[in-house]
């Protein structure tokens, strides 16, 4: 008997219980955004009975729907706004323009570059006929399939039946363009926001209200779509890395001369990891916002021009902050990565050794460590690219505790790598064989020179960081030959030249390049690999000469230098690239650095003076 009863509580339980679930769901789902300040209550319930509305999905409005909206806006004095799926239902309803009641990224399907976000928005205007920059800027930033815009009469009329009627007559429709209606794909420098809104959107003529009714909405969309996919197709084929966007925040701390440089060499690193570079924003503060790095305006602009330049990535030219870069990915919409992330990337794409591929594991976990929580929410990190390579994908999603351990682990094994460094380094000294070790910064030459001094056949390429193992190779420096070959004549040579001089074997060493600001984990990770410098008797600093910014990259090698905890032995400047270096940058070195030796590795030039000289270095170095 008493279970019966209780069995029936279970039967009528749900009877009560669904419809509450039922409100709290249809309150959740039936908000009103934007400004609803004044409104009435029957007011608001006649703007969440627009969701109970749909219209045909192949349709842009029904002329019933459109009269409705405008009605109810006229009364309210305010714009309106409505977003409908390509269903027709209608999935959001808020109170203002579109730039008010617009949804927020995270909230946004992303469906890739060839595809829109599959909403429109109808919106009333109490008092533009025609969408301006606000809108437009709401469009491109949603990807949203049409902006359908309602200018208002002011005026309207009940039907008896209920219909309303005459309260907007013509309507205009807005729609982005596909990136090739943009005057030169590759846009670098700065744009206003304005400037881009108008570019990447357009606005067709008014049409009646009737006529919109009747045009096939689908068909407008799909022809859209495929227009941006062929674009995008066509795209890929030609890059098939990421479409990267670079930021420069030039603040004030920062010289001029020395931002561009940055900019340029970022600009570099992002071609050397395979993405390629389709534009530039650059923003100049007195300091960097702390939450997002630029202004709010500018994050507005990024988010634009990566939509119309059809970015996949955001690459900023400074470190960003876990934070920073989550808030920035939320807004932009896009992945954001930061130097040292496209450096890593370079670098987990080049490691080849079994050490190399230890000490860049070591060095982007130590990075990826403080910023797993909440990095990608807005995007998917998977498919590859700047950023994803290494062994970054997998592991982000596994527990912070599995990646302290790994990390652990590895630091372990780089400990033991250093040992083992050790004891050959102690082997060479037990020979008593000196080294000399090649430093420099990336690109300078250093592993051709290497080669075209000793026959080694290390990987020499036009690419930042193209060596990240040390290599090493014996020289022998022996006396020099008497007559000097043509090349040597145009760089006079030291006195001590023509003195005949006796032969001796030295260790040359090949080493990683280095960058200014090298992020820490990796000077942390690849201590290693950099002990091969600091225990090397002497440096041989090899400068390109051809580089506009070689006095920059001095100065860069030396505070990397500075801060190693065993201070080098006495450093050698040579600079390479002479055949392409300008006569003005050759008389500059030769005025700041006088004992600089001045060759091209590429061409075998002065590598007699530079056998000399390094001979002249291992005598000073070892007290002899
Ligand atoms: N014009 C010219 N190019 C040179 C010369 N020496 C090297 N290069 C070129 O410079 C580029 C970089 O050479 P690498 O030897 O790989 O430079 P690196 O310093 O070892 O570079 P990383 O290992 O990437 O740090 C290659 O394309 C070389 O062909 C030179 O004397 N003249
Ligand atoms: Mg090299």
């Amino acid at each position: 008997m008493c279970g019966d009863r209780r069995l029936g509580i279970w039967f009528v339980l749900p009877f009560y219980f669904v419809p509450f679930f039922c409100r709290i769901l249809r309150w959740l789902i039936e908000t009103i955004h934007g400004d609803l300040k004044g409104l009435k209550t029957n007011q608001l319930k006649q703007l969440k009975r627009l969701y109970h509305q749909r219209v045909p999905g192949d349709r842009f409005t029904t002329p019933e729907f459109a009269q409705r909206l405008a009605a109810i806006s006229t009364e309210l004095e305010k714009p309106l706004c409505v977003y409908f799926n390509r269903r027709g239902q209608v999935i959001r309803v808020g109170v203002g323009t579109p730039r008010q009641t617009q949804i927020p990224p995270l909230e946004l399907p992303r469906y890739g570059a060839e595809r829109l976000c599959g909403i429109r928005c109808m919106a009333t205007a109490p008092e533009s006929d025609q969408p301006g920059t606000g809108a437009l800027t709401a469009l491109a930033l949603q990807r949203l399939d049409a902006l359908v815009w309602l200018p208002l009469t002011g005026s309207g009329f009940a039907r008896r039946g209920g219909g309303v009627g005459g309260y907007v007559k013509s309507a205009r429709v807005a729609h982005l363009l596909p990136p090739s209606n943009l005057p030169g794909l590759v846009v670098r420098g700065t744009e206003s926001t304005a400037e881009s809104v108008t570019q990447s959107t357009t606005v067709l003529p008014p049409v009646p209200i009737e006529d919109l009714a009747e045009q096939d909405f689908l068909d407008f969309v799909t022809g859209l779509e495929a227009e941006f996919a062929r674009e995008v197709s066509g795209l890929e084929i030609d890059q098939a890395g990421d479409r990267v966007l670079l930021v420069g925040v030039q603040t004030s701390d920062r010289d001029p001369r020395a931002f561009e440089d940055g900019l340029a060499e970022l600009d570099r690193l992002v071609d050397t990891a395979g993405g390629s570079v389709v534009g530039v924003v650059r923003q100049k503060r007195s300091r960097p916002h702390p939450q997002t790095v630029v202004g709010e305006g500018k994050v507005e602009e990024i988010a634009l021009q990566a939509q119309s330049l059809g970015a996949n990535l955001v690459a900023f030219d400074r470190d960003l902050s876990p934070a920073q870069i989550r808030n920035l990915e939320k807004f932009i919409g896009t992945r954001v990565v930061d130097r040292t992330e496209v450096i890593l990337d370079i670098f987990a794409q080049r490691a080849r050794s079994g050490a190399g591929k230890l000490q860049v594991e070591l060095a982007q976990l130590e990075y990826l460590m403080p910023r797993l929580t909440g990095r990608g929410q807005a995007m998917s990190r998977l498919g590859g690219g700047i950023g994803t390579r290494g062994p970054g994908e997998t592991k982000l999603e596994t527990e912070r505790r599995v990646i302290q351990r790994r990390i652990a682990r590895l630091q372990r094994e780089v400990n033991e790598l250093q040992a083992h460094r050790n004891r050959l380094r102690q082997r060479r000294q037990h020979h008593d064989v000196p080294t000399v070790a090649i430093v420099g910064y990336t690109n300078a030459g250093k592993s051709t020179l290497l080669n075209v001094l000793t026959d080694a056949e290390v990987y020499a390429a036009d690419q930042l960081f193209a060596t990240l193992d040390p290599t090493t190779r014996r020289l022998t420096l022996t006396a020099p030959t008497p007559i000097a070959p043509i090349a040597e004549s145009e760089f006079p040579d030291s006195p001590e030249f023509a003195e005949p001089t006796e032969g001796r074997s030295i260790l040359l060493t090949d080493t990683v390049g280095f960058i200014q600001e090298l992020p820490p984990p990796l000077m942390d990770a690849f201590r290693a690999t950099l002990e091969e410098v600091t225990e090397a008797e002497a440096l041989l600093h090899l400068v390109d000469l051809s580089h506009p910014s070689w006095p920059r990259h001095i100065a860069a090698v030396h505070e990397i230098l500075g801060e190693m905890p065993i201070v080098p032995g006495p450093e050698l400047l040579v600079f390479n690239k002479i055949d392409a270096a300008s006569s003005e940058a050759i008389e500059q070195a030769k005025a700041e650095c006088p004992h600089g030796v001045f060759i091209s590795a590429g061409d075998r030039l002065g590598l007699e003076t530079l056998r000399q000289q390094l001979l002249n270095l291992v005598r000073y170095a070892t007290g002899e």
